[in-house]
């Protein structure tokens, strides 16, 4: 059995709570990225909230404190987003903070069956953070949302145990 999720139509994903949490460590690329994911959100018809954060760092344990609120609220978030952008400085500061949110995002989605998509842009100057932020360019901020409802689809399909 083959199922590539990208293949899936781009149907909507109705009912889906999604959290966005951004890092707004360079004001204009995140509303770049922001738009990106919003309009790939509300295009599935995918409900999204929005959480800012300072940095990268911060971005894994904010999406694990707000899923697991919500889930103790009783209105569980089917997938996750985050957002932001790390350009490389004159230390090595840049890998930690690199490394360790993408590190982090991934161990927290693999342990909480979370679809997650990683929007957090890790680039070496700002010319290349704006090649990948703008909407009408590579919008890395609506393929990381993409990204997320494709697994997302295919979650729900493999709980309803159907095969799309
Ligand atoms: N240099 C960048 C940072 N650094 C800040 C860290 O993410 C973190 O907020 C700080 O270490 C406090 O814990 N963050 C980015 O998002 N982008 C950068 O380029
Ligand atoms: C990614 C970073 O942490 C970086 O922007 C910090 O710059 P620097 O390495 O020059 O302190």
């Amino acid at each position: 059995m083959i199922t590539d999720t990208r293949a899936e139509p781009r149907e909507p994903v109705p009912g889906a709570r999604v959290l966005i949490v951004e890092a707004r460590y360079y004001d204009g690329i995140a509303d770049e990225l922001l738009a990106g994911a919003r309009a790939a959100l509300e295009a599935a018809s995918a409900s999204w909230d929005l959480v800012t954060v300072d940095g990268a760092l911060e971005i894994p344990a904010m999406i694990a404190i707000a899923v697991d609120a919500a889930r103790s609220g009783g209105r569980p978030y089917d997938a996750a987003v985050a957002l932001g952008c790390v350009i490389r400085g004159e230390t090595g500061h840049y890998d930690i903070v690199a490394g360790e949110s993408a590190r982090a995002l991934m161990d927290l989605s693999v342990a909480e069956r979370l679809p997650l998509g990683n929007g957090i842009l890790t680039v070496e100057n700002e010319a290349q953070a704006w090649a990948r932020a703008r909407v009408s360019e590579m919008n890395k901020g609506g393929g990381a949302a993409e990204a997320a409802l494709g697994v997302l689809r295919h979650a729900r399909r493999l709980r309803e145990g159907t095969r799309g």
